[in-house]
């Protein structure tokens, strides 16, 4: 025969509802089997581990949507454990973070994005001491992925959780990972980096007792807890049926006081898990919400998320500067992109034509700086047949009308030479100009992008740019932050250009190791975005495996390339000399991306002598 308790329980295991009841003393004496699956206290899922607890050098990864909510109180203080110290992390911050327990000489890595302007996905992916990790914020399937190598651990969410995976460092075995049910085991994120020990996983792991236990130890003082304790020590309240959370679950709950011979002796409460349902309003919620503004999201998202989803970058700064070019595109306002060299204000400029009216017109790149002094009129304006020695017979339209109906693009506008400000002025103000040797006045209607990397408030005061050209210009400026003053985009830039080179250069897939990640974050970039892709492509030709080490990657002088030179042969100086000159010239183009400006003044040669040498070796 079955004791008088172990019948009941017998009987309320066979409830399709979860089932608990506490004596007057807030003591759980029945929880039936459904509510210890409701609450994550038995059906662990995955290959299992034993019990034990985080301990010093232990790798530890984390996928957090929402800081300090529903990961045990997990704090930016607290993520000191692992080396994270970072005053820009916030309480509700999403955060995807991989670290050693108490080393302070692993740097750990880790990216996070304020709540405020949440991304669709937060990612993380590198080979951190030897293991491929993968983690995954992902706001759209609603859940927290995190890959060791081969291995996968995946945790749905509602609103927020904190998802962790812990391994050994030596042997590299999963010590631990996070399943449903967390907060009834006591094993939120920051108890566990606290030192608190976990239970084990699996078929060999112990069932997890809670009769005779404290409602509030397994079960976080939310209203209703709290409302079923006060219930058990005799107040009368009663309910059916209440939508309510219990442990971070969506549930309705059914509140009832039980009395004998007219005694106070408990509460029972019954438990429906609703998270599906839950998912499914929201979802639906969700549906009809977007469904309301996509109307207005939809032209912002052509733009913002469309045209400009080429420049890459998370970064406030970054973001700021997509919106004030998705609001230029928008109008017809000369534009002045301002930036260092290799920030990205020509694919800026790209981004605005392919965004605004102008789109299907012609959008014309004129680089002022790479065009030699006495062609650049004819190049702009055009010129009439014979209107000077050299001249084409039939005369030649300039880029002025080459664009008409679309975008001009003056390049380096800040390397025009002072003579030709003055009719760059008057083509802007009028939108006409005579050709050279012309006497028509052409008329056109053309979309003026200007851009510079250099100071042009200073040039005003050297003399060498005019003022009245500078306020013209200047109707709409957009400046783009340095990479060094937005480092968050060195992450997103390098997964997404690391795979382009691959395919370009047709190599296997490669990774980037964690140290090789904290080598580009540690460096200046004076080259920008352009000096980052040569960086990786490079790293890509000199790496053997499919892993990106630090030692791949040779950052600082572009110069470096050429101490490996060997000279197979005794050849004449003169012979050597142009061999090195023209060598040295077309890597310093390679390395600005064509640049011819930038790569003059790397080679600290004149224009002139520039000019002649890429003629004499023929260097396109
Ligand atoms: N945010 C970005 N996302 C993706 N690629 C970028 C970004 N910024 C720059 N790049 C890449 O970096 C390289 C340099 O960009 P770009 O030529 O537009 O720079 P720039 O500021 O015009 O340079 P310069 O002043 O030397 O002409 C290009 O290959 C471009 O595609």
């Amino acid at each position: 025969m079955f004791k008088n308790n172990d019948f009941i329980q017998q009987f309320t295991n066979m409830m399709s509802e979860g089932f608990i009841f506490i004596d007057d003393n807030g003591k759980i004496q029945i929880y039936n089997t459904k509510a210890k699956e409701i609450f994550g206290i038995i059906g662990h899922e995955g290959s299992g581990h034993e019990a034990g607890k985080i301990e010093k050098g232990d790798i530890v990864i984390i996928g957090d949507n929402c800081l300090g909510r529903d990961d045990g109180n997990l704090s930016p203080e607290g993520l000191k454990l692992l080396g994270i110290q970072d005053k820009s992390i916030e309480i509700g911050d999403a955060l995807v973070a991989i670290g050693v327990m108490d080393e302070p000489d692993i740097t750990p890595i880790y990216r996070y994005s304020r709540q405020s302007k949440p991304l669709d996905k937060l990612e993380l992916m590198v080979t951190f001491l030897d293991e491929n990790i993968h983690v995954v914020i992902d706001d759209i399937e609603k859940h927290i992925k995190i890959q060791v190598n081969h291995q996968s651990f995946t945790l749905p969410f509602i609103n927020a959780i904190g998802h962790m995976v812990v391994l050994d460092r030596h042997t590299k075995a999963i010590k631990f990972y996070q399943t449903k049910g967390y907060t009834a085991r006591g094993e939120g994120l920051y108890n566990l980096l606290l030192g608190k020990p976990y239970r084990g996983k699996g078929q060999d792991a112990d069932a997890f007792d809670v009769i005779g236990k404290d409602i509030f130890e397994i079960h976080c003082d939310s209203e209703t807890i709290k409302e079923f304790y006060e219930v058990a020590k005799g107040k009368n309240l009663t309910y059916k049926e209440k939508f309510t959370e219990i442990n971070g679950r969506s549930t309705m709950c059914t509140l009832e006081p039980v009395n004998y011979n007219n005694e106070r002796v408990g509460a029972v409460l019954k438990v429906e898990d609703i998270s599906e349902i839950k998912k499914v309003i929201r979802e639906r919620d969700e549906a009809l919400f977007h469904l309301e503004r996509m109307e207005e999201r939809l032209q912002e998202k052509e733009g913002v998320g469309g045209f400009f989803s080429k420049i890459i970058g998370e970064s406030q700064e970054i973001q700021h500067v997509k919106q004030l070019a998705y609001k230029a595109a928008q109008s017809n306002s000369t534009v002045l992109i301002l930036g260092e060299s290799g920030t990205g204000k020509s694919i800026l400029a790209k981004a605005i034509h392919k965004s605004s009216k102008y789109k299907e017109a012609p959008f014309i790149h004129v680089n002022c700086g790479s065009i030699p002094e006495n062609l650049l009129e004819s190049e702009l304006l055009g010129y009439e047949g014979g209107a000077f020695t050299g001249a084409r017979k039939e005369g030649k339209i300039g880029m002025f009308q080459m664009a008409h109906g679309g975008t001009i693009f003056l390049d380096e506008i800040g390397e025009i030479p002072l003579p030709l400000q003055v009719k760059l002025l008057q083509v802007i103000q009028t939108r006409s100009f005579y050709r050279i040797g012309g006497s028509k006045k052409n008329h056109v209607d053309v979309r003026i992008i200007a851009a510079t990397n250099k100071n042009l408030e200073e040039e005003i005061l050297k003399g060498s740019f005019r003022e009245d050209l500078y306020y013209r210009i200047n109707v709409f400026p957009i400046w783009i932050p340095p990479l060094r003053d937005r480092k968050q985009d060195i992450y997103s830039l390098v997964y997404t250009i690391l795979p382009k080179i691959c395919e370009r250069i047709g190599c296997q897939p490669k990774h980037i190791s964690g140290e090789a990640l904290h080598k580009l974050l540690a460096y200046d970039w004076p080259g920008n975005v352009r000096e980052l892709e040569n960086i990786v492509e490079r790293a890509v030709n000199l790496t053997d495996g499919n892993t990106i080490l630090s030692k791949d990657l040779i950052l600082g002088n572009y110069r470096h390339l050429q101490d490996n030179i060997e000279i197979q042969e005794i050849q004449s100086l003169k012979d050597t000399m142009e061999h090195e000159e023209r060598k040295a010239i077309e890597e310093a183009l390679r390395f600005f991306g064509g640049s011819r400006v930038q790569a003059m003044k790397a080679l600290k040669i004149g224009k002139t002598s520039f000019y002649e040498k890429l003629k004499k070796y023929g260097i396109e």
